[in-house]
């Protein structure tokens, strides 16, 4: 649904080279009575144009207040971005006053949740909600606004699209909800649609449903998609790359087929090892020991360090490592490790597979269910 472009539109070079969203060592703190909250320290994500990032991680990480400050909605107070960029077709979001920031917002970038009622209106019928961004984005009547709304409601799946237009949210399911929900976050053919997990109140059998949903809605209407969730077997279904964030860094960022294949940092390798066959058990979770550093006032290193089975010294309770790609990397696979340092005298542990001295794990992009944390 998206125009044809030609060689010859200097918008096409543009675009095809430069990532759609790049996220650039956001930090975000939240001032709080027990002190300053270091939620994000750094975070640095990229999404292609028609790219599905995923974004995975333990709950507390950072992934939602990522997503937020791309949407410029975080709470400030308590929230304060404190440094970083966020670029998005070549604009940098961070400098936008409200009023502008409100013209992509619900147009070119939409967001959906977990939970459907937050993003409904339970006074309004579906029908007002499903046209309200395009009456609000674009000059369109009221008889066409309609019209579209009842083949977005088909569209994602919806029987009966023109009697649902007139009902209101509780007469609906939770996953006829969400569906209504992905309408109107689709209605006006984003380029860039942020989901942040939002599967995980519905329950498997429609959790699957939304899924496919959104896999197919994403060719459909050529999207970029920063898809969060915790759930690794989720985020394979959809995900053309993943970033791996860790107590507010991201640790790792490449390809989905590398994250199972070669995984560098530790994290991300029980993240990979801990995917169960497919007749295993649901929510099998990475078994690491200890706990996430506090945020406030976090450990000056790498924050995994107190937890990390490959733990190499002094280098890594005091000097945070960069995220960036080893030299004897190939592609553009990249880990914030001091394991990778070049200086490092000792080799790192290369050949990689998903655990240090071991077997790498085969098929596993077929994955079950697993996650990083037992919600
Ligand atoms: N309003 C707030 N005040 C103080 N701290 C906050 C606030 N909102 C978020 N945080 C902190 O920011 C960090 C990141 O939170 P965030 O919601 O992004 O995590 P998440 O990865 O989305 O987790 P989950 O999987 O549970 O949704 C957490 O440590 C959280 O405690
Ligand atoms: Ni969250």
């Amino acid at each position: 649904m998206s125009e044809q472009r030609t060689p010859m539109d200097p918008a096409a070079t543009r675009t095809d080279t430069e990532p759609l969203l790049s996220i650039d060592d956001l930090q975000v703190h939240f001032n709080t009575e027990g002190g300053t909250v270091e939620a994000l320290d750094g975070v640095s994500l990229s999404i292609g144009h028609d790219e599905v990032l995923g974004v995975i991680g333990e709950s507390g990480c950072g992934k939602s207040v990522t997503a937020l400050s791309t949407m410029g909605l975080l709470q400030s107070p308590p929230a304060e971005i404190v440094g970083g960029s966020i670029t998005y077709d070549g604009t940098e979001l961070l400098d936008l006053s409200d009023e502008e920031l409100n013209e992509i917002r619900g147009d070119e970038i939409t967001m959906i949740y977990q939970d459907p009622m937050s993003s409904l209106n339970p006074v309004l019928t579906i029908g007002r909600q499903v046209k309200e961004p395009l009456l609000a984005h674009r000059d369109v009547s009221e008889e066409a606004a309609h019209e579209r709304a009842v083949e977005m409601l088909e569209s994602v799946g919806l029987a009966d699209a023109e009697r649902l237009m007139t009902e209101y949210p509780d007469a609906l399911s939770g996953g006829m909800r969400q569906r209504v929900v992905i309408a109107m976050a689709l209605i006006t053919e984003p380029k860039l649609l942020i989901a942040d997990e939002p599967t995980t109140a519905l329950d498997v059998t429609i959790q699957a449903q939304i899924m496919d949903l959104l896999t197919d809605l994403r060719e459909e209407f050529e999207m970029s998609v920063l898809f969060i969730s915790h759930d690794l077997a989720v985020i394979s279904e959809i995900a053309d790359r993943i970033g791996v964030m860790y107590a507010g860094n991201v640790v790792e960022q490449c390809d989905m087929r590398t994250l199972f294949e070669s995984p560098l940092h530790p994290y991300t390798r029980k993240l990979a090892e801990s995917i169960p066959s497919l007749e295993g058990e649901t929510d099998r979770l990475p078994t690491i020991e200890g706990t996430v550093p506090e945020l406030i006032d976090p450990p000056s290193g790498c924050r995994f360090a107190g937890r990390c089975p490959q733990y190499i010294g002094e280098v890594c309770d005091t000097v945070e490592p960069e995220l960036e790609t080893p030299s004897r990397v190939e592609g553009d696979q990249k880990v914030a490790c001091h394991l990778y340092d070049e200086e490092r005298e000792e080799d790192p542990p290369w050949p990689v597979g998903p655990t240090a001295d071991g077997e790498a794990a085969g098929g596993t992009d077929d994955a079950g269910r697993t996650g990083v944390d037992g919600s």
